[in-house]
């Protein structure tokens, strides 16, 4: 397993580091590249003090294998590689660039203010994910190498979970659902970005969720090279997050083909602006809804 540490790319860089790391610096090989070469760096990569001298002799008892910046100078140390990831989604992951997870919230604390005087609740879950079995799923598809035709299956495998214990049931008591990410998702990366025939995926879609669509899509429709700027900041990137421009542009491809078919129920929302004008487009929404 390679060592994936980020201080020997920074040693690496030298002085082309900028003060942020970037998904390319990542790709791009060398010797100080722990990502792309096996073993140790060829060279100590930093001055250690006696207090980390200290450390290394006489280490402090521990089951830690893992570990990952919090961002705020402190590490969580994890004992084995699924709370390893877990922690990486929490601290570093979240970056895929459109920004629906910044916006996601701010529409359910919207939402819940209007539904309130109704008693109506607002869930917000996720896919893959959303159920326990689903984000044990997420896990996997999110970090391990599998066959495309596995990699759909299993996302519908979780979208049949999800739908059946945590959306209908919601649905049912008069709930909202706000998900991130649903079936578009499947022909955006699956069909579009890797390939797999969207007949096969309009088969899975028809049997796990037979006519029910949200009500309402929102796409945030972002330029491939921006969405990279702001992916940038994902340090450690997951399968998805390491494909190549092309892929994420025929992502976006077949979401804006997706919109053009149902476009009743998309709102299309140009990303690439400021927050605040996002969240002027995203008021006008909830007041429609
Ligand atoms: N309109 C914007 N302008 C500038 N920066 C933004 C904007 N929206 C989000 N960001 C920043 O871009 C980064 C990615 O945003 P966010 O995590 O919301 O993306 P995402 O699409 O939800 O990614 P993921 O799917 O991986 O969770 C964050 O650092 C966020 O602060
Ligand atoms: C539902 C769904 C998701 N994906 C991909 C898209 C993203 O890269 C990840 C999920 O990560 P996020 O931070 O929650 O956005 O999974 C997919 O390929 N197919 C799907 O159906």
């Amino acid at each position: 397993m390679a060592l994936q540490t980020d201080p020997s790319i920074i040693y690496g860089l030298a002085t082309g580091y900028t003060g942020r790391l970037r998904k390319q610096d990542l790709k791009a090989d060398g010797p100080y590249n722990t990502y792309t070469r096996a073993g140790l760096p060829p060279t100590p990569i930093a001055l250690p003090g006696q207090a980390a001298l200290d450390a290394a002799t006489r280490p402090g008892l521990s089951a830690a294998l893992y570990f990952v910046s919090r961002g705020d100078g402190t590490s969580e140390f994890s004992n084995n590689l699924a709370d390893h990831n877990r922690a990486v989604d929490k601290f570093i992951r979240g970056i895929d660039g459109a920004g629906k997870s910044t916006h996601l919230q701010w529409f359910r604390e919207r939402l819940e203010l209007k539904l309130k005087p109704a008693g109506a609740a607002v869930i917000v879950t996720r896919e893959p994910g959303g159920t326990v079995l689903g984000e044990a799923l997420r896990e996997l598809l999110l970090h391990q190498p599998m066959q495309l035709e596995t990699e759909a299956l299993l996302m519908f495998a979780t979208r049949y979970e999800h739908l059946a214990t945590v959306i209908e049931p919601a649905l049912k008591r008069g709930d909202w659902v706000l998900s991130d990410r649903f079936t578009d998702a499947s022909f955006a990366y699956q069909g579009g970005g890797r390939g797999l025939a969207l007949t096969r995926l309009a088969a899975l879609e028809t049997w796990v969720q037979g006519d029910f669509q949200p009500d309402l899509t929102v796409l945030f429709d972002i330029p491939t090279e921006i969405a990279n700027q702001r992916r940038g900041l994902a340090r450690t990137p997951d399968k998805f997050e390491r494909e190549s421009d092309a892929f994420f542009t025929r992502v976006r491809a077949e979401y804006l083909r997706r919109a053009d078919e149902t476009p009743d129920r998309f709102v299309l929302v140009d990303a690439a602006r400021s927050i605040a004008k996002i969240q002027q487009e995203l008021e006008n929404v909830i007041v429609s809804l």
